[in-house]
């Protein structure tokens, strides 16, 4: 049958109570009302399958984990069920004493008698009785007049009355009344004062504060708005007699969909307390949803004595209990509640967040209180033990801002406005091209593959390995500002390129300038800096830096350039990682100049070139004073071998040859003038200072010579010893050291110039570089000692008695 053209032959609209000074409109809620659970029997009731004992339980200990005091735990004259799990409660002593276990019965004498004994050593117990009381039901159901339905109540309440009496002098426990004139909302107004005030009188023990009786007031069906309700349950409050004698309990039911809003309306018109059901579970629509309205409360700064700080537990055990969902959207609880997926809303949160945080901040130093003020959420997901990971998501609908918070959520970084618009073009792309959501893990791993952020996997064809920063007074002194001489930065650092370690020199105003300069030296890569930023990231001594580079061929006005991130402890290091991050966006899959070695005089590789060509063949970082010592022994030999060719490729391995003989890396023994035998190297002293003596052996121009002297180190002590055996001073002019490989295959490079006057009176002086690597760095050290002595053009002293 379709819907009615007319729909008011059909239906009557609710029928409205005249009350022109209603006050309700204007009262404020400040406290929470007596809360009042009815899932055990009102949302048991309305399920297909009712709950087990067990499941009763788990549920019952879930409302008393979130502190209501007062459970109606069964409809005990229903089935054995439902006595038996209030027995079990009461002998198992499952009820904490501050809690009131309440059920319901009928009208009818042999079910109050069953009720009644279910609860009986109960501590608190309150026996629930109802009848209908509207027209309807009073001539359709009962076939009852207004008088038999008030004797009816009156008849059952003096039943109750007596039996609770005689229960309360057997077992102790303490009973409570409480009234419900079912269909209260359908019953004429009057009507429903008359049957109460009847019922008062007949349980004739109401008193104030703890012998308050109970009036329920059911809207059974919601037939009509909530004004409709407040109306009527201001009506009731205001004509009750003995008013201070009563507690007004409402009992909304959800039909048309405003249950939380009769009870909030009806709370305004005088209501005391609310029978409700977790997460609304009920008859039909559901009872009102406790969880909701008191979370409303908490979200207007009135506590609600009600504890949800763990809300994803309690959905956990309703849902199981009921065996129902909760809907995606259910207030405060449903999964997408506190998500956003549209991108003005995530804008706004992110904005929100950012500026709460500053403003918590200020207000924290004042000893103030921290509002909570965000846009699309009105309370902090926080409370209830959600985390803010849901709070943005993304899919087609998003924004740069939302894809920007997860970002900061995920990885610390703020990103600069403008390459939020970056980043949000790489995601929105994905989302487009999958048609799907995307999840934080898909942004997380867009924006790492994007911008080479975030270890190994992501790496890009350039990765810094080592570098340092030094600076030089300008050549060209800044003329308009005579009061302070410009520097120059130099980069010297290791880059690998894919694949291929390669060393890079650059100069320029700043450390990120130095290194694009050399990038464009020695890779043909042109780009220049359009935009920097950067921020510190976490706190005290873990705080790191995110620099942010935007990066751009030089002299052209293109619109987007390509963006990088880079995180470092070092503020220069986090700047040069962006760059790098930057610089592999732009190059894509373009080819790079390969290292290849041509030497001569007019086109020459560089210095930074050979020094490649060593730390890929040998993984020696050379210091740069030998990186150019090495360089002019490659010219030379160039120059030396054919003279006549101006430009020559020289192969890596006779690079690598030219350097092992040049410095006498890793040759046989029998090929140096000195080389060590053995040694020990011992602390002198109290080990207070760093004194120490070497004892050991040398094999100098074929002959084992004793090798013995002090020093302030390793390195002193040797040169002592050498001084017993070598005629002239040696004397170290620099030395450097660094690990090769990581773990147990570590193994230390050492790098020594030595100087040698072999004649004091002339102080003609000689120098020469040893290189040397050991698994123990003292004998790296040593060894390159020895090496570069080898090179030099030494005088032994002569044997006496075979001894120096
Ligand atoms: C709005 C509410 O939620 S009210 C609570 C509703 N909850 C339940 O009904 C769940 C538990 N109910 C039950 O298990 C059963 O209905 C029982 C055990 C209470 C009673 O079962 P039965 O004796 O088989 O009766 P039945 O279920 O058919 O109830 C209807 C009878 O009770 C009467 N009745 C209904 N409500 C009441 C009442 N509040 N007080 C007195 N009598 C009542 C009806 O007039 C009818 O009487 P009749 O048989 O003389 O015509
Ligand atoms: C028993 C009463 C209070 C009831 O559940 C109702 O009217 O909805």
């Amino acid at each position: 049958m379709p819907m009615l053209s007319d729909p008011s032959k059909k239906y009557k609209p609710y029928p409205a109570l005249d009350l022109p000074d209603r006050q309700w409109p204007s009262r404020r809620t400040t406290k929470a009302p007596i809360w009042l659970s009815t899932d055990l029997r009102d949302g048991n009731q309305a399920l297909a399958n009712p709950m087990t004992i067990e499941q009763k339980t788990l549920f019952f200990q879930q409302l008393v984990k979130c502190g209501v005091k007062e459970i109606e735990v069964a409809y005990p004259a229903a089935s054995d069920t439902d006595f038996n799990f209030v027995r079990m409660l009461i002998e198992k002593n499952l009820v904490p004493d501050d809690v009131w276990l309440q059920v319901l019965t009928p009208a009818r004498e042999d079910l109050i008698k069953r009720t009644i004994d279910s609860v009986a050593g109960a501590k608190h117990a309150i026996i629930h009785m109802y009848n209908a009381t509207s027209p309807l039901f009073r001539n359709v159901v009962f076939r009852n007049s207004k008088e038999e339905t008030v004797a009816l109540a009156v008849k059952h309440t003096k039943i109750i009355r007596q039996l609770t009496e005689e229960c309360s002098a057997q077992t102790g426990t303490v009973f409570k009344y409480e009234y419900s004139p079912e269909t209260f909302t359908q019953t004429e107004p009057d009507f429903a004062i008359e049957v109460c005030e009847a019922v008062k009188a007949a349980w004739g023990k109401a008193g104030p504060g703890e012998d308050r009786i109970i009036f329920n007031l059911p809207a059974t069906v919601e037939i009509g708005p909530c004004n409709h309700y407040a109306d009527r349950i201001e009506h009731f409050c205001r004509n009750i007699t003995e008013r201070e004698k009563v507690i007004v309990s409402l009992h909304p039911h959800n039909d048309r969909g405003t249950g939380i809003a009769a009870a909030e309306c009806g709370l305004l018109a005088g209501g005391d307390r609310i029978e409700g059901c977790f997460f609304g579970n009920g008859e039909r629509t559901g009872n009102v949803d406790l969880v909701n309205l008191a979370l409303n409360l908490y979200s207007q700064g009135i506590p609600p004595n009600l504890d949800f700080s763990d809300i994803q537990s309690v959905i956990e055990v309703v849902t199981q209990c009921n065996d129902l969902p909760v809907h995606p959207r259910h207030p405060y609880a449903g999964e997408l509640v506190f998500t956003a997926f549209s991108g003005s809303h995530q804008d706004a949160i992110k904005k929100g967040f950012e500026v709460q945080r500053k403003q918590h901040a200020e207000a924290k130093a004042r000893g103030e209180n921290q509002y909570w003020d965000m846009p699309y959420l009105p309370i902090d997901p926080a409370d209830l033990g959600c985390s803010y990971e849901a709070v943005i998501r993304v899919n087609s609908q998003s924004g740069k801002g939302g894809i920007a918070y997860l970002v900061k959520q995920h990885l610390g970084l703020d990103l600069p406005r403008k390459m939020q618009i970056a980043f949000y073009q790489v995601v929105q792309d994905i989302a487009d091209r999958e048609a799907r959501e995307m999840m934080v893990d898909d942004i997380v791993t867009a924006f790492r593959k994007t911008y080479h952020f975030g270890g190994p996997s992501y790496q890009g064809r350039l990765v810094l390995k080592s570098f340092e920063i030094s600076s030089e007074p300008s050549v060209e002194p800044d003329t308009e500002r005579s009061d302070s001489q410009d520097e120059r930065r130099r980069f010297d650092g290791t880059i690998l390129v894919d694949g291929v370690l390669r060393v890079i020199k650059g100069e320029g105003n700043g450390p990120l300038s130095a290194l694009l300069d050399g990038l464009r030296t020695h890779l043909d890569i042109d780009l220049s800096i359009r935009e920097y930023s950067e921020h510190t990231l976490g706190e005290g001594k873990e705080a790191r830096a995110a620099s942010y580079v935007e990066v751009v061929p030089p002299g052209e006005g293109r619109k987007a350039g390509w963006w990088g991130v880079g995180v470092d402890s070092d503020i220069a290091g986090s700047g040069l990682r962006a760059v790098l991050s930057a610089v592999n966006a732009a190059i894509g899959d373009r080819p790079l100049p390969e290292l290849k070695l041509l030497v001569g005089f007019d086109k020459r590789s560089s210095l930074a070139d050979v020094a490649s060509v060593v730390l890929n063949a040998l993984h020696l970082e050379l210091p740069k004073r030998l990186q150019a010592s090495f360089f002019e022994v490659v010219q030379r030999s160039v120059g030396d071998k054919d003279d006549d060719v101006r430009v020559k490729e020289v192969s890596y391995d006779t690079l690598i040859k030219l350097f092992r003989e040049t410095y006498g890396y890793e040759v046989a023994p029998e090929q140096s003038r000195v080389s060590l035998k053995s040694f020990k190297m011992e602390y002198l002293g109290d080990g207070s200072d760093s004194r120490r003596e070497i004892n050991g052996e040398i094999v100098l121009d074929g002959k084992v010579r004793p090798l013995k002297g002090q020093g302030n180190g390793p390195l002193s002590a040797v040169l002592a010893a050498l001084h017993e055996l070598i005629e002239g001073t040696f004397a170290v002019r620099e030395y450097s050291e660094h690990s090769i490989g990581e773990g147990s295959e570590v193994t230390a490079a050492s790098y020594v110039e030595l100087t040698y006057t072999r004649d004091e009176e002339s102080q003609k002086k000689s120098a020469a570089w040893g290189v040397a690597r050991d698994t123990d760095i003292t004998a790296s050290g040593l060894k390159a000692v020895l090496c570069a002595v080898s090179k030099l053009d030494f005088k032994p002293r002569s044997l006496v008695n075979g001894s120096a």
